[in-house]
This record gives C-alpha cells, structure tokens and sequence, in this order.
C-alpha cells in the first residue's frame, strides 16, 4: 500500500531508497493481452519466463491468453494458470478463458465455471482464431453478461484469409504472398459492434490494426455502443513494407498494415477511439520462425519493449502526455478486464503497483539479452527511448535498477 506521499518523509530504516529524479511514476501496467504458452509450448515461454519479461517490462499485471494446450477453456485448466502465475511471482496473472471448447468456433466453453473459478475470469476470448459463427459470438455475448464479462474478439473473417501470409495491398502483389484483406478484419468489427448493441453486451476488439477497423469504433462509440479496442505496439510502428526482406520476424495476425494505417491507429489511440495498448505477446520458438516466410508462425514478442514503442510513437511525437500512457497502459485495461487492484491512480492507500520509467534514456533492443524464452522480437538491433528501472508488485520490487529481483520469487529463476 502506498503510506505517504510528498517530499520530506520519513523512511523506516530498512526501506529501499531509489532516487527518482528524472524518473516518471505511473502506476504497473497491465497487459490485456500476452501469450504466456503454458500449459503446453514451454518451450517457446512459461508463466515463469513471461510474467519475468512483464516485470522488465513495466508491467504487474496480464491476462493469459487462452490458445494454450490443452486450452484454458475449463476452471480447472484456468485455475492451474492462476496458481502458476501466484507462484512465480513477478506479476498477477489473469487467465483469459476460451469463448468455445478448444477454440473449436462451434460449443460454448464453460464460460460461467471459469468466471466462478478462483481465478475470476472477466475475459473471454479465442483469440488466435476469430469467433466466426454469428450465432455463437451472439450467444457469447449474452451469456458474459451474467457476470459483467466481456468478449475479446481476434476480428478475422476466416474465408477471406484462408492462406493469407501478409496485408494485402501493393507489396503482397508484388512479393507474391497471398494477401490478408483489411476488409476481413473490418467485416468482423462491423458485425461485432451490431452484435453487441443488439445484446446490450460488451465487446472488446483485439489488436486492431486498420484505418477502416478505427472508423467502425468510432462510429459505434458515437452510438453509445459499449464496445472498447486495443492496438499493439507494433502495429503502431511497423508497416507492410517490412515484408519486403521476407523475415518472418515480420510476421504476424493481423498482419503489418501501411502507413496510412498507422497514422490512423496513431490517430485513434491519442483521441480515445482506441482505448489501450495491449501486447500481443506472442513467443516461438527459433524453429517456427527460422524458416520461409509461408511455413513461419505468425507473432511477436512484444512485453519488454512496449512502454518504449509507446514512448517513441505517441510520448515523443506530441500526441499524448505521460497521463495519457498511465490510461492506455494500466488504467483503461485493468477497467475492461475488471482488474482490481491495478490500474488504480498513486494516492495513499492504494495498493503499491508501480513502475518507474528513464524516459531520457535509450537503448538498443538485444533480444538474446531479454527474458523472454523466445527471441522473436521485430525490434532487436533498433535504437529505443526509455528505460524501466523498477517495477512494484503490492509494494515488493519485482525490477531494481532495470535488473530482475529474482529472489523475491520462488520460481521464476
Ligand atoms: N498474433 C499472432 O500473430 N499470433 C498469436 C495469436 C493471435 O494473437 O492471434 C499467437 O498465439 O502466436
Ligand atoms: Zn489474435
Ligand atoms: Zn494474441
């Protein structure tokens, strides 16, 4: 908890003495969204590995996305990761539950079993795959109502990207790979938010990518549609054009858009279309990304260089303020997950959750050197501002001096 705040304060004598000239405060990001891998790929991250590269990260709190093997579509498979991630910990992990069995499209999971579970799941997605029925994401969204849930939809229509391997548009046809339309992420968007009005339900969108994708929301905010978005660090950065070196480090769903697409996710992020940033965490191991282009698993690493990308794209340009960061990053994704004890503003009595950032300093992304299991980061080689130099969890450093406090946790070594 946060006992005092103000300038001539007296420490007891034990307390840990971190000069923060310089450093911004913001409370412990929280990630809606981050691929933890386990139970079942361990060998591309594990609770441990992930919840630590959050820590470095800034963060003290994510959600667990549910493509796990076997998935987290029961309470029993969502309570053992709530019980890993307490055990390792570095941050407290929320376990998303499948909206159907096994990611399967076709059987809702048991939605309200997880929701009651000791691991109080809020969030609901099947992510990876896009909940395609209309009928099923319909009756997703009213069933979630029961507990204030919400569905967070991976907006992709199936058939218009059956083998799709990049954006399409300009440099897909001149690269030759099958392209992955914006208007099969925009056609989602669109039902869903009319779904979601019909229902009276709400509907998040997961890492929405296109200018179009931006003017659904924000024609659907306008109609009081209770719908909210989030947009990736990379998305917010990278384009198309990267495919060009066919790395398949820049390789992901949705696919890297254009410029005029970032411009716009930019742009909705700043006035508030788009309500936080969210990961997108996705870990491989070497083998699935060492490879050709079209045979490489779609995904990237993204837990220890987000606040950074957020810093250079929106903090440095003039677009949003540090008070606008603490929204996006922990504020506004603790309220959609209905998180407590996070996203909380740094007042006495709230629970110590914070993160101290170097925002004048700069460093050279080295993915070897992160803590990430996996090292498939688009940004390793490229210059970043801003440093995490610490990070709280309720209190206890997780992150001193931009280093890992491993002894604080048992299992994460
Ligand atoms: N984003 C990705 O490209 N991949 C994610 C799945 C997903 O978020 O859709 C993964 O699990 O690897
Ligand atoms: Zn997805
Ligand atoms: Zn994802």
């Amino acid at each position: 908890m946060v006992a005092a705040i103000g300038s001539a304060l007296e420490a007891p004598q034990d307390a840990v003495e971190i000069d923060g000239r310089g450093l911004v405060a913001l409370p412990g990001l929280v990630d809606l969204h981050t691929h933890l891998r386990e139970p079942g790929r361990e060998d591309a991250e594990t609770i441990a590995s992930g919840t630590r590269a959050a820590a470095l990260g800034g963060f003290t709190a994510v959600h667990a996305m549910a493509n796990t093997t076997p998935t987290q579509d029961t309470a029993g498979v969502v309570e053992q990761v709530w019980h890993l991630g307490r055990r390792a910990g570095w941050v407290d992990v929320f376990p998303v539950g499948a909206v159907t069995v096994g990611l399967g499209g076709e059987r809702l999971a048991e939605l309200g079993a997880m929701a009651e579970s000791e691991a109080r799941v809020r969030v609901f997605s099947d992510d990876g795959k896009c909940v395609h029925d209309p009928v099923v994401m319909r009756r997703a969204l009213e069933y979630v109502k029961a507990f204030d849930g919400v569905i967070a939809q991976h907006a992709q229509e199936p058939r218009l990207t059956e083998g799709s391997q990049m954006h399409e548009g300009v440099v897909s046809a001149e690269l030759g790979l099958a392209g992955w339309p914006a208007v099969a992420e925009e056609a989602i968007v669109a039902r869903d938010v009319l779904l979601a009005e019909h229902v009276g339900s709400r509907l998040h969108v997961c890492h929405l990518s296109t200018a179009g994708s931006v003017e659904i929301v924000r024609w659907a905010k306008s109609r009081g549609i209770d719908v909210t978005a989030e947009v990736t660090p990379h998305h917010l950065i990278l384009t198309d054009e990267l495919a060009r070196g066919y790395d398949p480090l820049f390789k992901v769903n949705p696919p890297l858009r254009t410029q005029r697409d970032v411009e716009a996710v930019r742009e909705g992020l700043a006035d508030g279309t788009i309500d936080i940033v969210a990961t997108d965490h996705a870990p491989h191991p070497r083998e699935d990304k060492d490879c050709e282009w079209a045979a490489a698993a779609f995904g990237m690493t993204g837990l220890e260089t987000a606040l950074s990308v957020v810093q250079e794209t929106m903090v440095d340009t003039g677009r949003m303020t540090w008070a606008d960061v603490a929204r996006v990053l922990s504020s506004a994704p603790a309220r959609i997950g209905r998180v407590d004890g996070h996203g909380r503003p740094l007042a006495v009595g709230e629970p110590a959750n914070l993160t101290l950032v170097d925002p004048a300093a700069r460093r050279v992304v080295r993915p070897e050197a992160q803590a990430s299991k996996s090292v498939n980061s688009p940004f390793g080689g490229r210059e970043l501002p801003g440093r995490v130099v610490a990070t709280f969890l309720r209190g206890r450093a997780t992150v001193l001096d931009g280093a890992p406090c491993d002894g604080g946790s048992a299992d994460a070594r």
